[in-house]
């Protein structure tokens, strides 16, 4: 068990432009998708087609989708994510915490060196994905691999059934229900993988299912209860079923009027949760004949998110 002051915790997420501008977006994605975990196509094919096609047509119109969430602190991402940090520091007085991103600024690499610099010998590392994914915690644990020497580095592998973060992510659901009725339906969407991924043996989706259940045990309702499906589906090859969009509109379709939203996988709002989940497939639902899509807020900083989080850090199994 690692022991006061020289020891750190990275808290690390995905990462987010520095900017709602299309080179800034631009410069992100290119970053994001030229990680073989991200997109795994051979480099001569790729690289010319993102630089080329990809990027110019894409980052203008995803700028766009960033300047209609953008905090005045930055990216939704970013603020959270650094909110959470704080609220996780103030949990774990003798650990120095720290946030670092995947892609972008402040990234894992300079992240490690300061503490390097500052002679910390213990790092442990808790990717901000409840449900392991070679697309995203195997990336993390890459770029600690490339920029951790010299320490004693352990990264978590994941929480996605954790009693800790289940009960939190419960709460939050409970909590929506109280203050606004509880909808026909719960919903839980997840980002989305490849499916190839999943069939070449990533975990992600039975986790996925595991989270589902563990948040359905938390809240004392049926499994069942619960709709589970992937958003965010990025190219033309099959991903993780069923969709988001498609389902909402269907179930409108089928007369539910009023529906509740949450995405468990986020473990800060951004993008992918407050633009595609809570404007775009909120319209979606409403022109498919629904009333109205409640989303519910990832757990950002919430105390319960940090109180979590900061018990996972000092716990001694799962760290590798
Ligand atoms: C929560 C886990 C995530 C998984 C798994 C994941 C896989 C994955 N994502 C892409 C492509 C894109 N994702 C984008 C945004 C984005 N993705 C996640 C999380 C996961 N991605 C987050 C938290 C965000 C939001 C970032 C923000 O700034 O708010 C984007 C960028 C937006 C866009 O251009 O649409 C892309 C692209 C792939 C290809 C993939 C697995 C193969
Ligand atoms: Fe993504
Ligand atoms: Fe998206």
């Amino acid at each position: 068990m690692p022991q006061a002051t020289d020891t750190a915790l990275i808290l690390a997420n995905l990462g987010t432009p520095a900017a709602p501008t299309a080179p800034a977006v631009a410069a992100y994605l290119d970053e994001f998708l030229s990680d073989p975990r991200v997109v795994q196509l051979p480099r001569w094919l790729w690289r010319p087609l993102l630089r080329r096609v990809i990027l110019p047509r894409r980052s203008p119109v995803v700028a766009e989708k960033y300047a209609e969430i953008w905090l005045p602190g930055g990216s939704p991402l970013a603020v959270h994510t650094r909110a959470l940090a704080q609220a996780v520091q103030q949990r774990l007085p003798d650990w120095r915490v720290e946030h670092a991103m995947r892609y972008g600024a402040p990234s894992l690499a300079d992240t490690l060196q300061r503490l390097r610099m500052d002679d910390v010998r213990r790092v442990r590392v808790l990717p901000l994905y409840p449900q392991y994914s070679t697309t995203t915690t195997a990336s993390v644990a890459d770029a600690v691999a490339a920029h951790g020497s010299g320490m004693q580095v352990e990264l978590l592998h994941d929480y996605h059934a954790d009693a800790g973060w289940a009960a939190a992510v419960a709460a939050s659901i409970r909590a929506h229900w109280d203050a606004h009725g509880r909808g026909e339906r719960l919903l839980l969407s997840f980002h989305g993988i490849p499916q190839r991924l999943v069939d070449r043996g990533d975990p992600y989706a039975t986790q996925c299912e595991g989270s589902a259940r563990a948040i359905a045990d938390a809240l004392g309702i049926a499994r069942e209860e619960i709709v589970l499906t992937y958003q965010s589906r990025f190219g033309r090859e099959r991903w993780l079923q069923p969709y988001t969009m498609p389902t909402l509109q269907q179930l409108a379709r089928d007369g539910v009027r009023r529906i509740d939203v949450a995405c468990p996988g986020f473990a800060v709002d951004c993008l992918e949760t407050l633009e595609e989940i809570a404007m775009q497939n909120a319209e979606a639902f409403q022109q498919a004949g629904g009333q109205a899509l409640r989303y519910i807020p990832c757990l950002n900083a919430d105390a319960a998110h940090a109180g979590a989080l900061a018990s996972l850090a000092q716990r001694d199994a799962g760290w590798r």
